[in-house]
């Protein structure tokens, strides 16, 4: 029997496996069995902590549909917690510095980039306002902060149809990788109010790594300056950021339980 613990960070939660103590081979068909909310154990991302020789620990993300990921923000806030004291983490975007703070953590997610082939965009153009729409909505920004964002700036969220642009957004061809899909209203100073249709998991109560891409993009975009609270359905993160420097996410993790199972039923 494997062991896991079941963790969240405002609702985006996680099936987390110490593959130190656990060698568990991960296929893209079993994260998809173990990601499963009928028939198997239920996340939005799957988890593995392993060994690291350039870090205190490693972290391979996986989202619901099996696919393999560079980066998430909050499972990063949750490690800290998981191995229970600061950690610096390796990740396939790089590596990572995740300190415990009260409730959560503070994590350094490293610089964003902005070059269309760094997103990657299936051609050239501008990222702060790409030349480019879907039906009604504003030219979008795109940030990759380890994995790659759109951004759209809207005057309301209520109403907007999530659940039929997020998917035809994310598979569009501009976007060779797919992307994450991010919806976004300025609610105040330094207050933005953010949805995120996740790549390969769909609409998730938050996503670290949208907040984080949403936030750049908005101080980029001079709309105001960091800090930014970002609110999303599960709660708020706090994100810093200045032009040529790293980005600073900082927000709660939480521990659900602890649980076993047979990794060779999925
Ligand atoms: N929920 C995450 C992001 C997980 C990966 C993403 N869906 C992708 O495919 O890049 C977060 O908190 O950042």
């Amino acid at each position: 029997m494997g062991r896991f613990s079941k963790m969240h960070g405002l609702g985006n939660d996680f099936v987390v496996i110490d593959a130190r103590a656990d060698a568990v081979g991960m296929t893209e068909a079993r994260a998809q069995a173990i990601a499963d909310r009928h028939a198997g154990i239920g996340c939005d991302q799957l988890i593995l902590i392993g060994e690291s020789d350039k870090a205190d620990v490693s972290m391979r993300i996986f989202n619901a549909d099996g696919s393999e990921v560079e980066a998430c923000g909050n499972a990063t806030r949750c490690v800290p917690l998981f191995v229970g004291r600061d950690v610096t983490i390796e990740t396939k975007a790089g590596l990572l510095d995740a300190k415990a703070v009260d409730g959560g953590a503070s994590v350094d997610m490293g610089a964003p980039r902005f070059e269309w082939d760094a997103i990657p965009l299936a051609y050239a153009m501008d990222t702060p306002a790409m030349p480019v729409s879907w039906e009604d909505l504003p030219a979008p920004a795109a940030v990759n902060v380890g994995n790659p964002h759109v951004i759209f700036f809207l005057d309301d969220l209520d109403g907007v149809d999530f659940e039929r642009l997020g998917p035809l957004i994310e598979h569009d061809p501009l976007f060779p990788r797919r992307v994450n899909v991010n919806f976004a209203q300025v609610v105040g100073d330094n207050h933005i109010r953010l949805v995120v249709w996740e790549r390969g998991a769909g609409l998730t109560r938050a996503c670290g790594t949208g907040a984080c891409a949403t936030a750049v993009a908005a101080i980029r975009r001079r709309m105001m300056a960091g800090p930014v609270t970002v609110s999303l359905p599960g709660g708020d993160l706090l994100i810093d950021w200045a032009p040529g420097g790293t980005i600073r996410m900082t927000g709660p993790a939480t521990h659900v339980f602890d649980g076993e199972a047979d990794w060779s039923r999925f």
